[in-house]
């Protein structure tokens, strides 16, 4: 990735067969950044300062969406100033941002709030299923907005100021509770959302509105209450550890056999993972400061259903399945939150991996001796998987497409890398690989 979090031309190649071991540091999360730093726009007063803004590619994105709305920001060492004051925001967010990363769409719910108008792209369907944004809009509506969809962009208007409302999810959707949320935060009167989300990003983006002189309470529950204040200013926030960086990470120890401590994970936003990794065998003990992890010489299978925060995460789906394919049995893995998240099944099918798909179940059944090649990724955690899959693979697997990890992960392969892992990232031209040919002994006990 550049300095501008473009992907470059490159590819990812593991060579399977090492424990990792060691203490790789966990990053602010993606997930509550994106949504914080739409937030930045509600303040008509001073510059925030969020701290802990992991480079992805997706804060770029953001950074650039938020530029085009006219607002000065900068982006420098983890640390994402923001300045909205300027009342000729451009409530306008082009297909080109929205294309890039669907949680553009975040700036919708404070940009209708700030300026009473927002036109912002309509999110086709993506990899994983196809993710519409009516509950969003329902809200929007709710709180009296006229709502236009024409020639792929969403109209929103509101003559005066949004008027406080109360709300229920039909599903508690993370993205419409956030939008919802934002707009509320400088509506007239009280709204009450029912059925939201749980999430600690939710939790991360309500304390910053709070900071900001909003007045959210419930943030963490099933119904959120948000008194409508008629003024923000920016504030000062800090971003949560990336749960699903930490879990990923807790995934690729276990499956390797190895003895890493993964620093800033916290066992109160990863309950679900923990619970069903030691159910697996894996030994996990809680730190102060993060979690160790152990893989053990047998891993157990375990059946697994993604729901919504506190159940099992969705994004955790795929790395999950490739511990899977390593366990002494059969696992069944339901995805129940995104219609069409198992696209990595058919990548993993190509690495020897007996999966079987029924209805919104996988069967996995294992230990499989897995075997590298060439593979790609449709998301971001697919990707993560894959990769994790070639730790223990034979020979090298090589991960094309990587702009979607880019997407959710610092410096993945270097993380790895210093864990142990044999993982390299070179450019795609590049035929005479970084990775030295000499084939690697294969450690056995690392394959479950
Ligand atoms: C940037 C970010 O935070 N992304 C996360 C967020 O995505 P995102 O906010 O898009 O996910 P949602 O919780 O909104 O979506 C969950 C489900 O609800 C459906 N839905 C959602 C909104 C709507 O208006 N109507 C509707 O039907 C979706 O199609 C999907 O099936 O939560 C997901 C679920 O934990 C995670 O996988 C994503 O990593
Ligand atoms: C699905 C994900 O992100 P997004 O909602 O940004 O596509 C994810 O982080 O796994």
């Amino acid at each position: 990735m550049d300095a501008e979090g473009n992907t470059l031309e490159e590819k990812i190649i593991v060579r399977g067969g090492k424990k990792l071991k060691g203490t790789v540091r966990t990053e602010g999360a993606k997930n509550a950044v994106l949504p914080v730093l739409a937030a930045s726009l509600l303040a008509e007063k001073g510059t925030s300062t969020i701290y802990d803004v992991p480079p992805l590619a997706d804060v770029y994105t953001m950074k650039n969406v938020l530029n085009h709305l006219q607002m000065d920001v900068s982006y420098e060492d983890g640390v994402f100033k923001a300045n909205a004051e300027r009342n000729t925001l451009r409530p306008n967010a082009p297909f080109e941002y929205v294309r890039k990363m669907r949680a553009s769409f975040l700036v919708m719910g404070p940009l209708l709030a700030r300026t009473g108008r927002a036109n912002v792209a309509l999110p086709g369907g993506c990899a994983i299923g196809s993710r519409p944004i009516d509950q969003h809009l329902k809200g929007f509506e709710a709180m009296g907005a006229k709502v236009e969809i024409g020639q792929g962009y969403i109209e929103a208007r509101v003559d005066d100021r949004l008027k406080g409302a109360k709300i229920y999810l039909d599903f508690p959707s993370v993205g419409a509770t956030e939008n919802i949320m934002m707009a509320a935060a400088m509506a007239e009167g009280t709204t009450i959302i029912e059925n939201v989300a749980e999430e600690p990003e939710i939790v991360c983006l309500a304390n910053y509105l709070n900071a900001m002189g909003g007045i959210v309470r419930g943030a963490g529950t099933d119904t959120i209450r948000i008194d409508g204040v008629d003024h923000m200013e920016a504030a000062d926030h800090t971003i949560i550890p990336d749960r699903v960086e930490a879990g990923t990470f807790m995934v690729a120890a276990a499956i390797t056999g190895g003895d890493v401590f993964v620093e800033g994970a916290l066992i109160e936003h990863l309950r679900p993972l923990v619970a069903k990794m030691r159910e697996m065998g894996v030994i996990i003990e809680e730190k102060d400061h993060g979690m160790r992890v152990i893989g053990p010489d047998i891993l157990r299978p375990v059946d697994v259903k993604t729901l919504p925060h506190p159940g099992f995460p969705t994004d955790m789906q795929a790395q999950f399945m490739t511990l899977l394919t390593q366990a002494k049995g059969t696992g069944v893995v339901t995805e129940t939150v995104f219609e069409n998240r198992f696209m990595h099944v058919e990548e993993f099918r190509r690495m020897n991996a007996s999966i079987k798909i029924e209805d919104r179940s996988a069967i996995v059944t294992g230990p499989t001796r897995l075997t590298g090649g060439e593979v790609s990724a449709t998301d971001l955690r697919a990707a993560a998987a894959l990769v994790i899959a070639g730790l223990v693979s034979e020979g090298e697997t090589t991960l094309m497409e990587l702009r979607h990890i880019d997407r959710g992960y610092v410096d993945f392969h270097e993380k790895l890398r210093q864990l142990g892992a044999k993982v390299e990232r070179v450019p795609v031209e590049d035929e005479t690989d970084a990775i030295d040919a000499a084939p690697v002994e294969m450690n056995n006990e690392a394959i479950h």
